[in-house]
């Protein structure tokens, strides 16, 4: 990982440059990390800045620009052999405001033993190998962090093995606790993604997503709107739709919410955290490239530019190989395994800018700053919340919530209806 210059544009991945000569890792495209660094070491300057434009979009009419960070983290990226990338969003100047300058990290990471470990070891084992890269975001002065769904465990929910619910803990269980050390060292909010075991609720199992504020503190939970049925994210079989709505919470640097994966599918999803008032919209999702990659930089940017906020999506690296083939209803013959998870975690912004992403295959720390008051200047400037017209479709909603609710469609009357 090469250091970053402040000022450096969003063409400065040199950092992989020689990832022509790269061994091709399972997971590279074509022996890159990602396709941003790809089209660097295989286009023209020039062209690379226009495609860059195209692909990445402008913040504040300029390429968004890399910014460095201190040797101590990318002391650790380099010993721990993890993708670490810095950028700045920046906002317009403001009279009456001050900028609202937030530092925010985005953790994506494999599993760290076989899926046949022992289940403390693996929790452990996952626990030490996050930590550097938690370190790097200290050392960073990384605000805000979060981590990808379910970061304590192999996603194993494709199997409908029930003994995988052992991974299950309480809010306050062993992540949290880790958690809570380090943000109380760092003095940084933290938000811990795990599958949650309510002993208050008859050992109810949820996908949750814990905040933990920059005093240790728990500040609150969000528990995982939508769950999917779609291929082998047989993850109904584990936990059910979550019971706590779309909360937002107000964090020492910023207002934040929590839209977990298969949630992102779901524009209603993502406005009602904006209408919340969230700033930043943290996306910690498990997702494989034959299902999703080509939703993957489209649903959360679209998000971030339909509600003014900040997204940053996450999404767990690697191939996880379960003991037991298992199918999935859809023809496909049994296998041991989802395909890869494909990294690629990324923030987009209100203003439709995006930053690259990080690797397809390595874990990786992903650091941005960000300038909170582009979110009302593109509120401004859009005028999205003033246009929506809620009324419509509160309206529509609640007919077609209605059992006696049928699609108003109006048949040309020239048309030879078929029987
Ligand atoms: N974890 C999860 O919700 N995955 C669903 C797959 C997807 O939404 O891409």
């Amino acid at each position: 990982m090469g250091s970053h210059q402040e000022g450096e544009e969003n063409g400065g991945a040199a950092a992989t440059a020689a990832e022509g000569q790269e061994i091709s890792a399972p997971g590279s495209i074509h022996g890159f990390e990602s396709l941003h660094r790809l089209l660097e070491a295989n286009l023209k300057p020039p062209i690379f800045q226009e495609v860059s434009r195209l692909l990445l979009g402008l913040n504040c009419g300029r390429p968004l620009q890399r910014i460095s960070l201190p040797m101590a983290a990318t002391t650790l990226s380099e010993a721990h052999n993890f993708d670490l990338q810095a950028f700045c969003f920046h906002a317009d100047a403001e009279l009456l405001r001050q900028p609202q300058i937030v530092r925010v990290g985005l953790i994506q990471n494999s599993i760290a033993l076989p899926t046949t470990a022992h289940i403390a070891d693996q929790k452990n084992a996952l626990m030490q190998m996050v930590k550097p890269m938690i370190d790097a975001a200290g050392a960073s002065g990384v605000n805000i962090l979060c981590l990808q769904e379910a970061w304590m465990m192999p996603f194993a929910f494709c199997t409908r093995e029930k003994r995988w619910c052992e991974f299950a803990e309480p809010v306050n269980g062993e992540s949290t606790q880790f958690l809570q050390k380090l943000a109380r060292k760092y003095n940084m909010v933290i938000v811990n993604p795990i599958l949650e075991r309510d002993v208050n609720h008859g050992e109810t199992i949820w996908n949750t997503a814990i905040v933990i504020g920059n005093h240790g503190n728990i500040i609150g939970i969000h528990r995982k709107n939508h769950i999917p049925r779609v291929g082998d994210f047989n993850e109904s079989t584990y936990y059910m739709e979550g019971n706590t709505g779309h909360p937002v919470f107000e964090t020492a640097y910023g207002k934040i919410a929590i839209n977990i994966c298969y949630g992102r599918h779901h524009p209603l999803n993502w406005l009602a955290f904006g209408l919340n008032g969230a700033e930043i919209v943290f996306n910690p999702s498990a997702t494989v490239g034959e299902l999703s990659e080509p939703m993957w930089p489209i649903e959360a940017r679209n998000a971030a530019i339909a509600n003014s906020y900040f997204v940053g999506s996450i999404n767990r690296v690697g191939t996880e190989i379960f003991p037991n083939a298992f199918t999935s209803g859809d023809g496909k013959p049994a296998h041991s395994d989802f395909g890869h998870f494909y990294g690629s975690s990324h923030f987009s912004a209100p203003d439709a800018s995006c930053t690259p992403s990080l690797s397809r295959y390595r874990d990786g720390l992903m650091v941005s700053d960000m300038d909170l008051n582009l979110c009302r200047q593109l509120k401004d400037k859009w005028g999205f919340r003033m246009t929506a017209r809620y009324e419509l479709y509160a309206e529509m909603l609640s007919k077609y919530l209605k059992p006696d609710f049928t699609p108003r469609v109006i048949v040309d009357p020239m048309l030879q209806k078929r029987k």
